[in-house]
């Protein structure tokens, strides 16, 4: 069935970023932002920019939203809970859904609740958004990749890529999308997590003979061998294109956890090093990089 109306829950870097180039290319009409009632009487009148421009998008409270062809999650991982309960009234009989959010494990939370059947996994990536004082810049829009899971229903993944293609939001279909959200998270947690806790940018951290590149390869490899005992093949070619890949980036810019830092905004911890933790434990896999990390970006949080 063709996806005609989509919604967005998540008014941030990446809900702005695709739900920009889904209005440029279908008009507003084609999608919307679906905000929980106390957080649209705080913040849904709130001007926003795109590039210098306002948002024309229309954003609703939750109660009077009604089922959309499609839902795409763009909150951070703190957020996802409370996203789940928003988003209820979006989801009708035929309702697909995409979590854009980082990390392996918010399809599993949207399938818990939502059902596999309808769920998609998927990543976003190569963007180079910064989303400050209600104001998003980017230059590249970057790409969303995903597949279809073991319960996902035939049908799903084909609809979706039909309406990304109408949409103008690159993207590819994945066979192996386990190895693609892996190799992601594998990324995020050096990445995003030395960056945070050293006060980091792509520039610093990948300057091979500082403290930050050390972090970044050590906590980088750790997640490689959790994928490993996971059953997903990342490799250390697939790390290394990682690396080469964050040399590309803007080396003033910094990852979405650096930003939080910045903003004080509580942090995708939970979904980096919290997840490695748990996953090493069960695998018996030594993992104390990510352990300090992890408990670095708590002292850090606990702080604010
Ligand atoms: N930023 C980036 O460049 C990239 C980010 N990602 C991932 O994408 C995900 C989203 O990140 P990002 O866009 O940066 O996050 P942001 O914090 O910029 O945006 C998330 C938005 O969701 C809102 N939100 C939280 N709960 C709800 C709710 N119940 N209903 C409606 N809105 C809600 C937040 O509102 P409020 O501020 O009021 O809490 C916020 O505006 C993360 O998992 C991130 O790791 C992936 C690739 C790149
Ligand atoms: C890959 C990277 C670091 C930038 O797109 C990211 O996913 C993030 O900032 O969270």
């Amino acid at each position: 069935m063709a996806i005609e109306k989509v919604a967005i829950v998540g008014r941030g870097a990446v809900g702005l970023l695709h739900g920009t180039v889904i209005a440029e290319h279908l008009g507003c009409d084609a999608v919307e932002f679906v905000m929980d009632d106390e957080r649209f009487a705080r913040k849904g009148a709130d001007a926003v920019m795109v590039n210098g421009s306002p948002c024309p998008i229309r954003t609703i409270p939750a109660s009077a939203a009604t089922p959309v062809d499609l839902v795409i999650l763009t909150v951070k991982g703190p957020g996802l809970a409370g996203a789940l309960d928003t988003m209820e009234p979006l989801v009708g009989p035929d309702t697909k859904i995409m979590s854009l959010l980082n990390g392996v494990m918010s399809e599993e939370r949207v399938a818990e609740r939502y059902g596999w059947q309808r769920t998609v996994i998927s990543i976003t990536q190569g963007m180079d958004a910064v989303f400050i004082g209600g104001e998003l810049t980017f230059s590249h829009p970057g790409e969303i990749r995903f597949g279809a899971a073991p319960g996902t229903e035939p049908g799903v993944v084909e609809d979706i890529d039909g309406f990304l293609d109408r949409a103008g939001i690159v993207h590819a279909v994945e066979e192996d999308i386990r190895h693609r959200i892996w190799t992601k998270l594998m990324l995020n947690v050096g990445v995003n997590q030395t960056c945070m806790v050293y006060g980091g940018t792509y520039g610093s951290v990948c300057d091979e003979d500082g403290e930050q590149y050390r972090s970044l390869v050590a906590a980088m490899r750790e997640a490689r061998v959790v994928a490993r005992a996971e059953g997903v093949a990342v490799t250390e070619d697939d790390l290394t294109q990682m690396v080469e890949l964050l040399r590309t980036l803007d080396p003033e810019g910094m990852p979405s956890m650096a930003q939080d830092r910045i903003n004080r905004k509580p942090t995708e911890v939970e979904e980096f090093s919290g997840t490695i933790i748990r996953l090493a434990e069960r695998h018996g896999v030594l993992v104390p990089q990510n352990r300090w990390l992890y408990a670095q970006i708590r002292a850090i949080e606990a702080a604010w």
